[in-house]
């Protein structure tokens, strides 16, 4: 199978429960709720996307034919080498929408690596076994169909979408992540409200955004 990646970069995980924890990002090319232009974003399903995932193009982005050959790529990036049982190493598979690519030939690659494997899914795609990790963000208009994992993370408010709807699903964690945009202040306060008042769920906030990493 050949992947396609947009870009690829060791940062530090932003959001959820494993912020502020090394990882080596890849980031895949597509998704099925919208197409990343900025002409169909109003009329896309999920029309409130931070991310540019088009394309081949970014740092460390490209065609891999192989999964050992993009493991092999992952894994240059990570800074202890090689990764191990013991001190494993950690890939965030992102996008777009990863679970539209991620197979268990690239999991098991990744493992024979030293890796545990987080990925960030809209939760529409059922994910192959062996995600170390797995975070679940349902979009409003888009069945979900993944309802177990390690994190559910909502991005707050959805019009449509009451986390009260959410909180019987099986995931150990549960996030309001205030909506990035115009609105980003007011969306950060009716958050924190919320979380103080529904205390099954913790607040999510980006932190790469504040501190300008990727
Ligand atoms: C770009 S998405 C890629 C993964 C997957 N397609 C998804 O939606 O979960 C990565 C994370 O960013 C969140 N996100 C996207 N746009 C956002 C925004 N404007 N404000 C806050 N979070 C956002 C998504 O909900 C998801 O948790
Ligand atoms: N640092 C950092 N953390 C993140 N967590 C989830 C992200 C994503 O775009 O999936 C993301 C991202 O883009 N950067
Ligand atoms: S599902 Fe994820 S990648 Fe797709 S448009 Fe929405 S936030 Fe962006
Ligand atoms: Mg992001």
């Amino acid at each position: 199978m050949t992947y396609s990646v947009k870009e690829m970069f060791l940062t530090l995980q932003g959001e959820g429960g494993q912020a502020g924890r090394a990882a080596v990002f890849c980031r895949f090319t597509g998704c099925n709720l919208w197409t990343g232009r900025e002409e169909d974003r109003s009329k896309a399903i999920c029309q409130f996307c931070d991310t540019d995932f088009i394309g081949t193009d970014g740092e460390g982005g490209g065609k891999f034919e192989h999964a050992d050959a993009l493991a092999d790529a992952i894994s240059s990036l990570w800074p202890d080498k090689p990764a191990s049982a013991a001190i494993p190493g950690l890939v965030v598979f992102t996008g777009g929408e990863p679970l539209l690519q991620l197979d268990s030939a690239l999991i098991n690659a990744m493992h024979q690596r030293g890796f545990n494997i987080a990925v960030e899914s809209n939760g529409t795609v059922k994910a192959p076994a062996g995600i170390d990790w797995l975070c679940i963000s349902p979009k409003a208009g888009a069945l979900l169909e993944q309802k177990r994992g390690t994190e559910l993370k909502l991005v707050f408010p959805q019009p449509g979408l009451d986390p009260a709807l959410l909180e019987s699903l099986d995931f150990k964690y549960f996030w309001l992540q205030p909506m990035d945009g115009p609105d980003q202040n007011a969306n950060i306060q009716a958050a924190i409200r919320y979380c103080m008042a529904h205390p099954k769920w913790g607040l999510s906030l980006q932190t790469h955004k504040l501190t300008g990493i990727p």
